[in-house]
């Protein structure tokens, strides 16, 4: 949104191009206005009103005075001058200049960066213990840096101590009337462009027309039908170029700019925006220029730039969406063969999920201080020092305030937590409002649907912390916590050993006969599940030598089974570098596997197996079971 500056109100700043009318204010500051033609002499008359000077580029009746092409009106204070484009390109260049350097880069994205204006509301119903407006603004603030614009000011209405008849958002505007005036004047003297609310401007919440009402205070009604307008004009030039999925993205573009910009706490919307933003921008800028005929050259040259721009988002958009998919795909393949039970990280935004998954895993995911690093769930496995497995996804971040909306957005890709065999709830232990976190996020999960997940709460970043000892202390008294930090990686053992624990508790019993020809399946039961101690039966020589293996006669089995395997090898002719090979791998293959074969039992068919395993990998063995029932 931006601001006539005459009108005092708010029009979406795409559909005001700067390229006729440009607006120097001396002694003040350089800054640059649109009008346009249908509210121009509204728009003069309110200036003169509020004591500017203006002048018109073609000698309109409103200017005081011309001189050499440029015009200028005296107010009592300041002068301001009009300047045509032609009669100063200079300063036209400099605004220009001005405006391309708020293109700023972001992860990768040309973003530009607009400027915002906060407003909050503290109402009576918040509980103390809920986030204050106050953090509740600085978290907007740094949500809008997230998505690149610029946090010029804010401000909030509190109802905390005032009567009963105030206490609550206005239903038609939100804010009282007093408060809308402040924020107008704040567009004026900041220049702004976006007005962020800090609650979802819902139906269910408000009036229907609260963001409506706000709309309609802050947007000249003439702007709705000009933007009706040029909606048509566009889409007809695009038909008639052919570009219809251009058409159709620019349509859904414009409809998600309207949307978004009433409700900016949505993480999702927000990464939409750094994409849709820019792009956006230029569009409105070459239909200007193609509509107005005013600059022909240069619009034609405008318009291919952005086909051809507009074309390139489209690929690799779709190239993005799709490794998303073939990356599920594959995942998904993976899980159902080899079903490593999957524990997934959630947590407030900025927390450190991303860091722990990076620090178990060596995974290279974006890890920074900013909210809403992670947009995509990651996942990579986890060896233990058992050797055990499992794998860990690095979810999207939770935020108060989440709309409802949201959650269905995120429904989608956290889509994953469902599947999981443990939920972690990482906190940042060290943030101020880290229990009003735990808070936010624990409704939101239980707005997802995850009772029956086994959870486990990490408390990460104690080497920030001010009390560290106090908080390892206080962990220490509860059997759901754990202390760690993701950084210098203190905690993470017992961090892991809590893991397997917790696992086996997720798993079922199963007693299955594997056959010797899938001996493979042994190996997985191993690696996914956790073999149990079982009674001996009449074992068969080899066996018999397995059997004793353990931990504790580690040393004495290795004395019996290398000697009696490179025998057998220098029998076969087997060159010495392979049986030094073959070596190599069996004391590996020991070390991980000896301590279960005494868990084992060999008989004529195959080998008995009890073990808790996953419960997906349990209905894998559903035959197995049932020959070992018979
Ligand atoms: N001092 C300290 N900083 C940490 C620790 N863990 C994470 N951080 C920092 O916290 C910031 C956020 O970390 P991320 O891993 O991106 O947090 P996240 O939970 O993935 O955040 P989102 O993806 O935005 O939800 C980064 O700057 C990390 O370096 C820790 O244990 N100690
Ligand atoms: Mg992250």
């Amino acid at each position: 949104m931006s601001l006539c500056f005459f009108c005092s109100n708010l029009k979406p700043s795409i559909l005001f191009p700067e390229s006729d009318f440009r607006w120097i204010q001396t002694r003040i500051s350089t800054r640059l206005v649109s009008l346009t033609p249908y509210s121009y002499r509204g728009c003069i008359k309110a200036a003169v009103g509020e004591e500017i000077g203006v002048l018109s580029p073609d000698d309109r009746t409103e200017v005081d005075e011309v001189d050499n092409g440029v015009a200028s009106v005296v107010a009592e204070e300041k002068t301001q001058s009009w300047i045509t484009k032609n009669d100063n390109k200079e300063k036209v260049d400099e605004q220009d200049d001005n405006n391309n350097s708020r293109f700023k880069l972001r992860n990768g994205r040309e973003v530009f960066e607009e400027k915002a204006y906060l407003v909050g509301v503290a109402c009576k119903g918040d509980t103390e213990d809920s986030f204050g407006i106050e953090e509740s603004l600085k978290e907007l603030a740094q949500l809008a840096d997230t998505a690149g614009l610029l946090v010029v000011d804010s401000t909030y209405q509190n109802l905390l101590f005032v009567s009963s008849r105030l206490s609550s958002p206005n239903p038609r505007t939100y804010i009282g009337s007093g408060k809308v005036a402040e924020i107008k004047t704040a567009i004026r003297a900041f220049d702004v462009e976006t007005v962020i609310f800090d609650d979802e401007l819902s139906p269910g919440k408000f009036c229907p027309c609260n963001a409506f009402g706000l709309m309609q205070i802050f947007i000249h009604p003439g702007y709705l039908c000009l933007i009706s307008f040029v909606l048509v004009l566009h889409l007809i030039l695009y038909l008639k170029e052919g570009l219809l999925v251009e058409m159709l993205e620019c349509v859904i573009a414009l409809l998600s700019y309207w949307i978004f910009s009433t409700s900016e706490r949505q993480p999702v919307s927000l990464a939409q925006m750094e994409y849709q933003l820019p792009r956006l921008t230029r569009m409105w800028t070459h239909l200007e220029r193609q509509s107005g005929g005013q600059v022909k050259g240069m619009g034609e040259k405008q318009i291919e730039v952005d086909k051809r721009i507009l074309r390139t988002q489209i690929g690799v958009l779709k190239k993005e969406l799709e490794s998303v998919r073939k990356h599920r795909q594959q995942y998904r393949n993976r899980r159902v063969s080899v079903p490593v039970p999957v524990v997934s990280l959630v947590g407030y935004t900025n927390a450190g999920k991303s860091t722990l998954l990076n620090r178990l895993t060596g995974a290279d995911v974006l890890a920074e201080d900013r909210l809403f690093a992670t947009l995509d769930p990651t996942t990579r496995r986890v060896q233990m020092k058992n050797g055990k497995e499992f794998l860990l996804t690095d979810t999207v971040g939770f935020i108060q305030k989440l709309p409802t909306t949201l959650i269905a957005a995120f429904r989608a890709t956290l889509e994953e937590i469902a599947e999981s065999s443990i939920l972690v709830h990482v906190v940042d232990i060290s943030h101020p409002l880290a229990e009003q976190q735990i808070e936010a996020v624990e409704k939101v999960l239980s707005e997802l649907d995850t009772s029956s997940i086994p959870k486990l709460m990490l408390w990460n970043k104690v080497d920030k912390a001010g009390d560290a000892e106090k908080i390892k202390l206080e962990a220490k008294t509860r059997n759901n916590v754990v202390c760690i930090s993701a950084v210098t990686g203190e905690g993470l053992d017992e961090f892991c050993n809590e893991i397997q624990n917790r696992l086996k508790d997720a798993m079922v019993w199963v007693e299955a006969l594997i056959p010797f020809d899938k001996g493979e399946l042994l190996s997985t039961i191993h690696q996914v599940g956790m073999v149990e101690r079982t009674e001996r039966t009449a074992p068969s020589t080899t066996a018999k030598v397995f059997y004793n293996m353990s931990s504790r006669n580690l040393v004495k089995n290795l004395r019996i089974c290398l000697p009696l395997a490179m025998n057998y090898m220098r029998k076969l002719s087997i060159p010495t570098v392979t049986q030094i090979h073959f070596c190599f791998h069996f004391l590996h293959w020991f070390k991980q596997y000896g301590d279960n074969f005494d868990k084992m039992e060999y008989t004529e068919k195959g080998t008995l197996v009890r073990a808790h395993v996953p419960l997906r990998f349990a209905r894998l063995l559903t035959p197995m079971r049932q020959m070992c029932v018979s």
